[in-house]
């Protein structure tokens, strides 16, 4: 672990022998041979921990620790006491020392208390961090994320919220895709309206027309009475349709219609009905494949893509992963009645390395379940399922270092593009971007490979 150490004692050569031994260690250090010099230090310089003598000549250890508690109370102190001085040891810790040494230094064991207070003192940091995040979050609706993509996507969103244009947002599944069309609901002027969302793959075709549109008394043997459709109940506000890629074709027209007419017409009625709703699809599907291969209309594609607002995956992410984790944490915490404050670092790397193919909502499980089983104040590795624990993170094989092995760069480009296609499980306009390449590009590439036929069998 690496990190900075003040260094306190009037024995310069004690000083000395500290500083050059953490050093090997690759800790670096500052070193003052009084307790004032080492509190001007400490205000001018990012330490992760103060190390005192406790004996000095003016001004003692254990004011120097009082100060260092009562002024940066973040900073660990670990002092040093002469060997059969415990009273002056649990004296410093009740003045605030995070530990204690004994003199004369073993070397070693300075070494491992160090490491503790650094790592306690780095996690603190962090905690901070993250809760001053929690709490600007309130501030832009729920989505979390601090990561150049989720800033831009914010960003997007303020923009965007105010135009009546329908927005088409794509990503994986779990991203966060209702989330946005939510916030989306919210920062725009029918936030005072309502927001009605519907999942177009969970319902058959015929119970999706009358969701959506309605019905009149006696439309089909259960429509005892008539029913008002989700476009309806809409009305003045927002109307989600999440998993538009899953339309059935016929109903895709309707849909069409609809929206060019700006009104419907409810299952076995003569009239139709004007709405006002605006429009928000969703899809974890690759709609621009599925127009080519008829399975989506292109003229519904082009109606409902007026904006489209891509939600990268959370392994695009970076920290957001543990942003979003903290947040989670606390959550489940809460709701159980359980101590549970955080993620240990080990856990905290698990969390960083793993692929995340089921997004935030694969993430927020996860969290659910380690909180519900772990026995301690952080999450460890163990409260993880095993296929996060024990994760390898993947790699392009390129060959090691025997000149054999080395391979020509078409044949990393090879590699690689087929390693993306199956990050993103196959989906042709993900990976297109994720490799920085137009469609076209990458399927001249896919057949120039044969990529296409090795990745299918
Ligand atoms: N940025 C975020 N901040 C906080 N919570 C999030 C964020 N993104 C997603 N979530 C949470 O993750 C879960 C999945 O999100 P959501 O249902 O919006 O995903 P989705 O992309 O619509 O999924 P699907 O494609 O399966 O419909 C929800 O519990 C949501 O609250």
């Amino acid at each position: 672990m690496t990190g900075h150490v003040l260094i306190v004692d009037d024995e310069r050569s004690m000083c000395e022998l500290i500083h050059t031994d953490l050093d090997k260690r690759g800790i670096t250090s500052a070193w003052f041979t009084s307790a004032d010099e080492a509190l001007v230090a400490l205000h001018d310089d990012e330490f992760d921990v103060v190390l005192t003598d406790l004996k000095m000549p003016e001004k003692t250890g254990l004011q120097l620790c009082e100060q260092v508690v009562a002024n940066r109370p973040d900073i660990p102190v670990v002092v040093m006491t002469a060997f059969g001085s415990l009273e002056a040891a649990v004296g410093a810790i009740r003045a605030g020392a995070y530990d204690f040494v004994t003199k004369p230094v073993e070397l070693d064991l300075l070494a491992v208390t160090l490491n503790r207070a650094i790592s306690h003192h780095q996690l603190q940091k962090q905690v901070a961090k993250l809760t001053g995040q929690l709490a600007a979050r309130t501030e832009r609706g729920e989505l979390l994320g601090e990561s150049p993509a989720m800033q831009q996507l914010d960003d997007q969103l303020d923009r965007i919220a105010d135009s009546e244009s329908s927005i088409l947002i794509t990503g994986e599944s779990g991203t966060g895709k209702e989330l946005v069309a939510r916030s989306i609901h919210k920062r725009s002027r029918r936030s005072q309206q309502p927001f009605v969302a519907v999942n177009c793959a969970a319902l058959p075709e015929a119970l999706l027309e009358s969701e959506l549109f309605g019905h009149a008394k006696g439309a089909f043997t259960d429509a005892r009475s008539e029913r008002k459709g989700l476009f309806m109940e809409a009305s003045g506000g927002t109307l989600f349709l999440d998993e538009v890629g899953e339309m059935p074709l016929p109903m895709q027209a309707k849909l069409l219609r609809a929206l060019e007419e700006g009104k419907v017409r409810p299952v076995g009625a003569n009239q139709e009905v004007s709405f006002d709703v605006r429009l928000l699809t969703a899809t974890n599907r690759d709609l621009e494949s599925a127009v080519e291969e008829q399975h989506f209309r292109e003229d519904l594609f082009y109606r409902i893509n007026v904006i489209q607002l891509h939600l990268p995956p959370l392994r695009g992410r970076g920290t957001d992963v543990l942003l979003l984790a903290q947040q989670f944490v606390q959550q489940f915490a809460q709701r159980a009645t359980k101590e549970v404050i955080g993620l240990s670092d080990q856990a905290a790397e698990k969390l960083l390395s793993y692929g995340w193919p089921g997004n935030v909502r694969e993430l927020r499980n996860v969290i659910e379940r380690a909180v519900a089983l772990t026995r301690y104040e952080r999450l460890a590795v163990d409260d993880l399922p095993e296929k996060i624990s024990d994760y390898q993170s993947a790699q392009v094989y390129i060959g090691g270092a025997d000149p054999s092995e080395l391979v020509p760069m078409e044949e990393v480009e090879r590699r690689y593009i087929t390693h993306v296609l199956h990050v993103v499980g196959d989906n042709k306009t993900l990976a297109a971007r994720t490799l920085g390449l137009d469609r076209k590009t990458l399927y001249r590439k896919l057949k120039q490979y044969d990529i296409e036929n090795e990745y299918r069998t």
